[in-house]
């Protein structure tokens, strides 16, 4: 039995921003505090959402068509593995949830917003991460650590113009809930970026 209520906590950010690098840290944290904890990922976390991130990831196709199918990778993890995972008291580790399509679909390719907002009602039945932990720094510096890390994926392979508008598009989803959401400056050491987080889950998700 989980000694605290479960928490939902989502990590954002354009990518090679650094939340991979921490989330299991952060997970590894929250372990150390008796909790039990789910490491998950959208879009994926279940058998069928992994096969439509594969499909997002990899084809071709038009923003409306890469909407949906964010979603429905979504309403599936959701009933397969979050919100059991809450009920249970579980907490759960998210790397990128709904603030990533605004992000990407909303502000990256320009899709309307008042589509995803109903889309987000539809799918999530009022669900929302308990805390959302925003890894921003400038696009070019992500650009730098990407390359430098690995091989560039449909997403990746995008111009800095597509990634400022992806970062425009979570400061503005910061600036709608700022009650769920913490801004972290990971342009700072990975030492320091993870000091910020140790600080905001202690004082923010206990
Ligand atoms: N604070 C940091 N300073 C410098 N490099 C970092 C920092 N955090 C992460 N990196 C490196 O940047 C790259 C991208 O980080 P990653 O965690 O995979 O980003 P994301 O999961 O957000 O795409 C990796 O090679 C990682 O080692
Ligand atoms: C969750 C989500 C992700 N994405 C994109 C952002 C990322 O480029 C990609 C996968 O995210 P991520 O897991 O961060 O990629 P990686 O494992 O390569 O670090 O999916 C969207 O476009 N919309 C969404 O709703």
């Amino acid at each position: 039995m989980s000694s605290t209520p479960g928490r939902f906590i989502s990590f954002e950010g354009i990518d090679g921003a650094g939340k991979s690098s921490h989330i299991e840290s952060a997970a590894a944290w929250v372990r150390d505090r008796g909790q039990t904890v789910v490491v998950t990922r959208e879009p994926g976390g279940t058998r069928l959402a992994e096969q439509l991130r594969g499909l997002v990831l990899g084809e071709a196709m038009d923003p409306l068509t890469e909407t949906l199918l964010v979603f429905a990778a979504r309403r599936d993890h959701l009933q397969v593995v979050i919100e059991p995972a809450l009920a249970r008291g579980d907490w759960v580790l998210c790397d990128r949830f709904t603030d990533a399509t605004f992000a990407y679909q909303g502000g990256g390719r320009g899709f309307d917003l008042t589509v995803l907002d109903r889309l987000e009602d539809w799918v999530q039945q009022g669900r929302q991460p308990d805390l959302t932990v925003w890894f921003d720094l400038p696009p070019p510096v992500a650009a730098e650590r990407r390359a430098a890390a690995r091989a560039p994926d449909r997403f990746e392979r995008q111009d800095e113009a597509f990634f400022t508008r992806v970062r425009d598009g979570y400061a503005r989803r910061c600036m709608q809930a700022p009650h769920r959401f913490a801004r972290i400056d990971s342009e700072h050491p990975r030492e320091a970026v993870w000091q910020s987080i140790r600080e905001l889950l202690e004082t923010r998700a206990w």
